[in-house]
């Protein structure tokens, strides 16, 4: 192989690594989900993202916005809404994660950060879920460093913390009890994310 093409090779690899979610290999997803407990179903999930379709649209349909799907949660949740925009939008996505195959953020680890295309547009920020609301305070932050005219923010889901976030979504689907969910893009320790419903994880 070329030498310059070897480079990049190895380049794309540290860059794959470093935003993979290795799933957790010392726990069974198979128990894990036989101890856990459904809170939304799947069509309790279809119709949220149904009515944060038509509020969202309300808003932004007319201004040719930047969709961004923050990955890899919000890849199912970006995969239901999109088709039910009705209007000329761009698609892009970023990539921070900072629970890793855990159940407790960390730091925040940057894998594909928000580029020049957000100048001037109108960003929606799509992720699945708000919780202590670092990722995305982060991520707004880097879009408007980049200079987006606004960011709107949608989450399928808002974790209830009863304490003040670092940021609010301007729109939520269904709001989730403080307990580790899962299901519709979120993982359990690396685990899960392709259930089309949403549970939480029972702790002994
Ligand atoms: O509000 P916060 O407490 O910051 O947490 C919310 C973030 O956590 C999850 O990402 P995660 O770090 O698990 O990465 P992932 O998207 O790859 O699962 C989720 O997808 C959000 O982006
Ligand atoms: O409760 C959660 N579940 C899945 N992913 C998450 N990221 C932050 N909180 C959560």
């Amino acid at each position: 192989m070329a030498k310059h093409l070897c480079g990049y090779v190895v380049f794309c690899r540290k860059v794959i690594n470093k935003g993979a979610c290795v799933a957790n290999r010392s726990v069974n997803p198979e128990q894990i989900l036989q101890q856990s407990e459904i809170i939304y179903t799947e069509e309790d999930v279809r119709n949220a993202i149904a009515v944060l379709a038509k509020k969202i649209s309300a808003r932004i349909a007319g201004t040719e916005p930047l969709v961004m799907c923050v990955m890899g949660g919000a890849v199912v949740f970006s995969g239901q809404l999109l088709p039910q925009l009705g209007f000329p939008l761009e698609f892009d996505y970023v990539q921070a994660s900072r629970y890793h195959e855990k159940t407790e953020g960390e730091q925040l680890v940057w894998t594909v950060e928000p580029r020049d295309n957000v100048r001037g547009k109108t960003v929606l920020l799509l992720d699945d879920i708000l919780d202590e609301g670092q990722t995305l305070a982060a991520i707004r932050e880097k879009c408007l460093a980049h200079g987006a005219a606004e960011v709107v923010i949608a989450v399928l889901v808002e974790k209830d913390l009863e304490r003040v976030k670092p940021i609010q979504a301007d729109y939520v689907g269904l709001s989730v009890p403080n307990r580790y969910v899962f299901g519709c893009g979120m993982d359990v320790y690396g685990w899960w994310r392709n259930l089309p419903a949403i549970y939480a994880l029972n702790v002994n």
